[in-house]
């Protein structure tokens, strides 16, 4: 007896419902001759006896009537849950065994994850053939040319040698991220296993976390690195444009387009693609985003043809995307492809112990922009001030402590920062006035107000000499255009 077992795919029932196959319809229509089909799956219950159906029809027509279809419904924790998933696919794999010649295991429909257990469990046994499929419906016998058992003793064995030694043996590239902590040292653990595996990642934490330094690292540590690296704020797309700057497009595609662009997933090729704001991207583009990560192809807007890509998606987002794909705003299909390694960065809040290090680290930033400045000398900071900021709850939180120690240094009159400077310099409301029993401002608060922003604004330009950029950065604003936006209110000259 034949036996194709597979894990149902998103795409499995797209393309059925357009009259079209992908993978197990492949296999099972253009391979070897099969006696039954085993389909696991956990999810889109509603759809699954229209599959079955258009399968069987399609195989009577290519005189395949005799193999029967089962759909059989398994229970997961979730379809990236490699403890659930390797559970289900033991029990079958087990029964399978017993009464078939030979096992076919589908690795293209299904998560990464269950890719990943079909692999490790299908090597171990010897009627078992690995399938996939490739876009173009060539059906390819996977050969995995590796002994795991060897390769687990090796790799044991320098995994105990790494635990053992003081100092595990960790990138370089890491070492832009300050990791004393405890939680720290963990996560840049994991992120360096991560970083090596070339699977999605997704980057979770508070804006100003770290998530960019984070991803960045990742790429800088994998067998990537020498190969592009491009970043763009899903957030900060025109939504008119989305699809033409991530996808590209032929000229003519639309009013404007004068000649062929290549999108972002083009241009890093071979590398790695960070989507920041991930949570952002308009429910269309996902599924366009779904199906390039599932085919690893793209199609030009405006182009009949498809490329095929080999990017490394990193994404990352503050949001809570699991909340999101309850209330359907984010696709749980896409949210699985994307969270096959997740790394959540810690809030500064919660890794005191990192500060000190951290203020170090961009004390000699700041000192070392001042440099270009003769008027300025370089600043060091007072330990009170490294711990009131130790104590402090940082919302913002390492983007808030830069701009910040910006501030101080450019406000503090003395060649040390101490407390109260910081503490002065934190625009967070409520942190920086003193609580008194009465409070009133001098005449319209709004005149109160720009009055403040004014004054601000040109120390700032003072400072950096009219640079806008530096300015902006100094007074922690996005851009030098959200200076000037801010200067023609308030009456400044540029
Ligand atoms: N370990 C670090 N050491 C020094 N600076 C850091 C470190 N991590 C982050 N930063 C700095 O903090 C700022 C915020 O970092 P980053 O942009 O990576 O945060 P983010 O979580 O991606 O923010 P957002 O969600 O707003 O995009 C940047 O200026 C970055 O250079």
């Amino acid at each position: 007896m034949a036996t194709l077992l597979s894990w149902l795919g998103r795409t499995d029932l797209d393309q059925m419902k357009l009259d079209k196959s992908a993978s197990i319809a492949t296999i099972a229509l253009k391979g070897k001759t099969l006696d039954r089909i085993i389909i696991l799956a956990s999810t889109w219950e509603d759809e699954w006896y229209d599959y079955k159906e258009r399968l069987e029809r399609k195989l009577a027509c290519v005189g395949r009537s005799k193999t029967s279809v089962t759909i059989l419904r398994v229970r997961l924790v979730s379809p990236i849950d490699y403890s659930s998933i390797t559970k289900v696919m033991q029990k079958h794999l087990g029964k399978l065994s017993s009464d078939s010649e030979q096992i076919y295991l589908n690795l293209t429909s299904g998560t990464p994850a269950m890719a990943v257990v079909s692999v490790l469990l299908g090597k171990s046994i010897a009627k078992c053939q690995l399938l996939q499929t490739s876009p173009k419906g060539e059906i390819i016998e996977v050969e995995i040319p590796v002994d795991f058992a060897t390769e687990y003793t090796k790799a044991s064995t320098s995994a105990l040698q790494s635990l053992t030694s003081d100092n595990p043996r960790l990138s370089p590239a890491f070492e832009a991220i300050t990791a004393k902590s405890d939680t720290m040292r963990y996560l840049v653990k994991k992120a360096q296993r991560l970083a090596l595996s070339d699977l999605p990642a997704l980057v979770l934490g508070e804006s100003g976390s770290g998530k960019e330094v984070m991803a960045t690292a990742i790429h800088n540590a994998s067998p990537r690195s020498d190969k592009t690296f491009r970043a763009v704020n899903c957030g900060a797309l025109p939504e008119n444009l989305v699809d033409s700057i991530l996808f590209g497009h032929v000229r003519g595609a639309f009013t404007g387009a004068d000649k062929d662009h290549s999108g972002l997933f083009e241009q890093a090729n071979g590398g790695t693609l960070f989507l920041d704001e991930v949570g952002e991207l308009p429910l269309g583009v996902q599924v366009k985003l779904l199906r390039a990560l599932q085919q690893k192809e793209i199609t030009r807007v405006g182009d009949v043809k498809s490329k095929v890509i080999d990017v490394r998606i990193i994404a990352a987002t503050h949001q809570d995307l699991f909340q999101m794909t309850s209330e359907g705003t984010f696709r749980e299909d896409l949210f699985y492809r994307l969270a096959v390694g997740v790394i959540e960065m810690p809030p500064l809040r919660s890794r005191a112990e990192d500060i000190p290090e951290l203020i170090d680290t961009l004390m000699s930033d700041i000192n070392q922009q001042a440099e270009k400045h003769p008027q300025f000398d370089s600043k060091k900071i007072s330990k009170d001030a490294i711990q009131f900021a130790q104590s402090y709850s940082w919302p913002g939180n390492i983007r808030e402590l830069w701009n910040t120690l910006n501030r101080a240094v450019l406000w503090s009159e003395a060649n040390t920062v101490l407390a109260q400077d910081l503490q002065s310099s934190i625009l967070s409301a409520g942190t920086s006035q003193p609580r008194t029993n009465s409070f009133s401002v001098p005449g319209d608060i709004q005149q109160y107000i720009d009055n403040i922003k004014k004054d601000a604004v040109n120390s700032a330009l003072g400072y950096s000499r009219r640079n806008k950029s530096k300015a902006a950065e100094a007074l922690g604003l996005k851009s030098h255009q959200t200076l000037s936006g801010w200067m023609t209110k308030l009456g400044i000259e540029e």
